[in-house]
């Protein structure tokens, strides 16, 4: 098992590596929690049926309670929300309480939230079932979404523990490894030269990660992830840099309709969109063309769909969160493993759309 520390501001906690991790949670929780009271289980239809029961195996004595949301992004609605929060009140929670998320990012950051603003914060600790929670379970970014925005209700709240069990990564099918692996590249593209240069070396199958592969993958991400959520945990300055990719991929998935893009599969085209900016206007020197076909290889959409249009992307770019009044701001890189955020004419950005 590999410890990862991440301290941020205002937490300190451990996202513990391996297989078979899930297995000491309750003894977490005996050593961390001694007066604890209730324990709700947020997760959703489909983790339920692949992982639910080991783990309630376990915690059976502790007679956890279990609400299900619906799979991925749909469990990010004002709906949903409130269903989790009618269940954790109905079951009498209190503060005392404590959430376990069990599943992928969306799971995640629903839990996160409802952990969040439940008498106004109970602990929760993180499960990850997907590669890309490798990204969404550290550095406590938790939200629903509204049909205007990705992220747009949320709260910075960091987990006690996260603890990811790879036996649990065995069942992903094809696209939600490829949308987890999207931000392992993006870390990779942001903060780290050599884990890149490993990945294109390494990494030609997705389907066929070797337990070693995946697991340095992983680590590697979270490290990067731990760099910049360790200084700027709510995002006033360089935690920006992890949005590399974002700006267009969130318009992608709020014009796709959230849930029918893949949010990796929506940030893969938003990083060839920013590495095509970045060589234009901060002079990186980067083999693009090198980098399309190596991620066409692994199975990713290079390309906006088409029936999408421009001006809707641009408005929903917008409302992105790094924007500063109407002026839409990018991460770009000066070279790999250096970004920087760069405000984007509303003309050219519907330019190279154009031609992208
Ligand atoms: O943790 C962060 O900070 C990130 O930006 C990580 C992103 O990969 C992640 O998708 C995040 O949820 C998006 O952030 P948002 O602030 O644009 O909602």
């Amino acid at each position: 098992m590999e410890t990862i520390h991440i301290q941020t501001e205002s937490k300190k906690y451990n996202v513990f590596v391996g297989d078979g991790v899930s297995s000491e949670i309750d003894s977490f929780l005996a050593a961390h929690f001694p007066k604890l009271t209730k324990v709700l289980i947020i997760t959703d239809e489909n983790v339920a049926k692949l992982h639910l029961d080991q783990l309630l195996g376990q915690l059976q004595h502790r007679k956890p309670i279990v609400f299900t949301a619906p799979g991925g992004e749909k469990a990010k609605t004002f709906d949903v929300y409130y269903q989790a929060l009618s269940s954790a009140l109905e079951n009498r929670l209190d503060r005392k309480s404590l959430i376990l998320a069990i599943g992928g990012g969306a799971v995640g950051d629903l839990a996160g939230f409802v952990a969040a603003s439940f008498m106004r914060g109970i602990p929760f600790i993180q499960i990850p079932t997907t590669i890309l929670a490798h990204d969404s379970a550290v550095g406590g970014k938790v939200a629903i979404n509204h049909p205007l925005g990705k992220n747009m209700i949320g709260a910075f709240y960091q987990p006690e523990a996260v603890f990811y069990d790879l036996g649990l990564l065995q069942t992903l099918p094809e696209a939600e490894i490829r949308s987890g692996f999207a931000e392992v590249i993006k870390h990779a593209l942001i903060h780290d030269p050599a884990f890149y240069d490993w990945l294109l070396s390494n990494i030609d199958d997705l389907n066929g990660l070797t337990m070693k592969q995946l697991s340095y993958s992983l680590i590697k991400g979270i490290q990067v992830k731990n760099h910049f959520v360790s200084q700027d945990e709510k995002e006033t300055g360089i935690r920006a840099y992890l949005n590399f990719g974002h700006t267009l991929g969130h318009a992608i998935e709020a014009e796709m309709g959230y849930g029918n893009f893949t949010h990796g599969e929506a940030v893969m085209i938003g990083m060839i969109f920013a590495l095509k900016l970045s060589e234009e206007l901060t002079g990186l020197s980067f083999n693009i063309e090198r980098f399309i076909s190596w991620v066409q290889k692994l199975g990713y959409q290079t390309r906006i769909p088409m029936h999408i249009s421009n001006d809707q992307l641009l408005q929903k770019m917008k409302q992105d969160k790094k924007s500063v009044g109407e002026t839409v701001r990018f991460v770009l890189l000066e070279e790999i493993g250096r970004p920087n955020l760069r405000e984007i004419d509303d003309s050219l950005i519907i330019d190279r759309l154009q031609k992208f």
